[in-house]
């Protein structure tokens, strides 16, 4: 604050105490202005809830007061906390808590019904926060996991049931479910539960209580089609919620559907290129988060996962443990990009999620909002990129019905991921100590004084320099299967005619350079040239040769002057055997024959192969001992069975 005098005002810790006080007393949403305990404010609080959403505070009295509801708000608004605090307030403190059962194995109160099994476990999760505080017993029931420790805990009695239609019927059918004194029913994505597939498995859980007039029905989503609101050709909403029920829209008839904290982009896109643009993508657009990338069909999912390093696949094909550990690990942010199907479109609610990929425009405009939707969540900012193929898939009517305006974007080109790298760069730069400076400030003052640039465009060159090793690597670490994967793009039937070792002249070397993002993604000759003149000086850029991109496009094979080689190793970061569980991915340097032209290209192949080091062994013992071409070549082939007898390290 600045005083009359000019000088700044530092409030002390009780004065902006009380300021943040009567800050939260002005606001209408404050936790302290609705009827919420005390206990569960505190539990709000330690989660940093301090007031409740728009929806939140639209739907309950409503629902704390008994009344039917329809709500809808756009995705990350909190439409999970909409329904669960009233009634959470409601069996502790409120009109259901006189006829709400208590005592060893009780009827459940509360049903919650979810699509999938993640979301499932989700909102179970929050139940067990917010209702276990306020000594609520939940439980999960949901497929692909043992029936018995759901039967038990249902034998024990809970207050709260969450979980999806088909596991729950399984419980009515075996008998070991009884909802006849259900409070509350809660169909969440309601419009997704009431398509096709899920519809008669819940209208006949739905149907299980034994008095509907004192039964509370709540539909959530952030999409409620017409036929969800106005019952019209849907039995299951005219037939279970009541005549008087309430409806709260916060999406209405705006035009726009979808996230309005998410900026939509379309990028063109054929499905052969997916693999390679989308970690441009992903280095351009996610602003180091993570990334949810969603295919149509399980086995893209896969194959995608399999083709992006350190990304796992998520669908229904893979086993319920399997999808846990991998949700979870995502979760804890163990790795970055999930390639998903549909199950993670609806409802995830996941820290962090900076960007959303769809691989191709998907088949309704929920799909897209839903998707979409997973980032940009509670009032925070993201990225939904949605690649199409412009001679196969059309958007237009996604962005008719969603209301979203496109960007029109096209793939991120080399110098846009420089340009990232760049400002990565400056982040890395920020974060060194302060330490280090009387150390290095000598040289960088003899060098803003020796050079004609300004002290700006030295550090743009710094940067630069940071940024390429961060981005480009000659040499990288990653993981066992993408190095040999690299190795087989290198096979020389892979190289064009006029690739390396046609160049092999007696003083060339021959250099394989593996781009860092490209392990993941592309590489170009424009990005190969970006490095190129970045790393080496400007006149040996010219006399670098036979560039020429591996079959897989992930690496580039060129000749350089033996001399030069420094440039290229010097962001070497490996030196010696590989460790195992870690490879490294060291240049091949193919030392020419001793007679120019003459040698044949299966041989500068394996030298290649082989490698300096093993090489040099052979000249080694052909100076020290006098052998023979013959015994050169039976040590030539120990070699050779020694590296594959390490490729298994695999
Ligand atoms: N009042 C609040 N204050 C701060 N954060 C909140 C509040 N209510 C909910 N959140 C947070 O907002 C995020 C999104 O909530 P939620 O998952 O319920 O959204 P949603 O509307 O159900 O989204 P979707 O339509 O995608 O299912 C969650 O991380 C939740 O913890």
């Amino acid at each position: 604050m600045q005083l009359g005098d000019g000088r700044a005002h530092e409030f002390s810790q009780e004065e902006t105490m009380r300021f943040d006080e009567i800050n939260k007393d002005d606001d209408p949403n404050a936790l302290t202005k609705f009827r919420i305990s005390k206990a569960l404010r505190d539990t709000l609080k330690e989660k940093g809830i301090e007031s409740l959403f728009p929806i939140q505070a639209m739907t309950f009295n409503t629902i704390l007061d008994g009344s039917d509801l329809v709500g809808r708000a756009r995705t990350g608004q909190g439409k999970t906390l909409a329904f669960m605090l009233p009634i959470l307030e409601s069996l502790t403190d409120g009109p259901a808590k006189a006829s709400r059962r208590t005592g060893y194995g009780r009827a459940p109160g509360v049903l919650v019904l979810l699509p999938t099994r993640e979301l499932a476990t989700q909102v179970f999760s929050d139940f067990e926060i917010y209702g276990g505080s306020l000594g609520l017993k939940c439980c999960c029931l949901y497929g692909g996991s043992p029936y018995q420790p759901q039967q038990i805990q249902l034998k024990r009695g809970v207050d709260i049931v969450v979980g999806t239609p088909g596991r729950i019927k399984d419980h009515i059918d075996r008998g070991t479910i009884d909802l006849s004194a259900l409070k509350f029913r809660v169909l969440d994505e309601a419009d997704e539960m009431l398509r096709m597939g899920f519809v008669e498995d819940v209208e006949l859980i739905l149907g299980k209580v034994e008095d509907a007039t004192r039964v509370q029905t709540l539909l959530f989503s952030a999409t409620l089609p017409e036929w969800v609101k106005h019952y019209s050709g849907c039995q299951i909403a005219a037939k279970f919620l009541k005549r008087d029920k309430k409806t709260t829209d916060l999406v209405g008839n705006e035009k726009m559907k979808a996230s309005t904290n998410v900026r939509h982009i379309v990028l063109p896109c054929s499905s052969s290129a997916r693999s390679q643009i989308i970690p441009d993508v992903i280095r351009c657009y996610s602003s180091g988060g993570r990334t949810i990338i969603f295919t149509e069909t399980k086995d893209s999912a896969s194959t995608l996962a399999g083709l992006l390093p350190g990304a796992h696949a998520l669908h229904g094909d893979i086993q319920q443990a399997t999808r846990e550990v991998t949700l979870s690990s995502f979760r804890s942010g163990k790795f970055s990009t999930l390639v998903a199907t549909n199950v993670a479109a609806r409802g995830l609610d996941i820290d962090d999620v900076q960007l959303i990929i769809q691989c191709e425009p998907p088949r309704d405009v929920e799909a897209y909002i839903h998707r979409s939707g997973r980032t940009g969540r509670a009032g925070k900012t993201g990225i939904a990129v949605m690649l199409y193929d412009p001679r196969k898939s059309n958007f237009s009517k996604i962005e008719r019905e969603s209301g979203v305006k496109f960007e029109h974007m096209s793939a991120p080109q080399p110098e846009d991921i420089a340009k990232v790298a760049g400002a990565e760069a400056a982040e890395t730069i920020a974060q060194i100590s302060d330490r280090v400076i009387p150390v290095f400030k000598a040289a960088a003052e003899e060098l803003v004084k020796s050079s004609v640039l300004s002290p700006v465009e030295l550090l743009s060159k710094a940067l630069a320099k940071i940024a390429v090793s961060l981005l480009l690597k000659v040499i990288l670490k990653s993981r066992v299967d993408h190095f040999s994967l690299q190795w087989k793009a290198m096979l020389p039937f892979s190289l064009s005619a006029d690739g390396p070792f046609t160049h092999l002249q007696y003083d060339m070397l021959t250099c394989l350079l593996l781009h860092e993002a490209s392990m993941i993604g592309s590489i170009d000759d424009g990005s190969v040239r970006l490095v190129h003149n970045i790393f080496l000086p400007e006149e040996k850029v010219e006399s670098i040769r036979g560039l020429s991109l591996t079959a897989d496009g992930k690496g580039a094979v060129f000749d350089v002057a033996s001399e030069d080689l420094d440039h290229f190793i010097a962001e070497k970061s490996f030196r010696g055997k590989p460790r195992s569980g870690e490879i490294v991915a060291t240049i091949a340097r193919t030392r020419a024959g001793k007679r120019r032209g003459k040698i044949r290209r299966w041989r500068a192949w394996w030298w290649w192969f082989l490698g300096e080091k093993r090489w040099e062994v052979v000249r080694w013992e052909r100076r020290e001992r006098g052998i023979s071409r013959s015994e050169e070549r039976q040590i030539l082939e120990r070699w050779r069975w020694w590296w594959w007898r390490k490729r298994s390290w695999k």
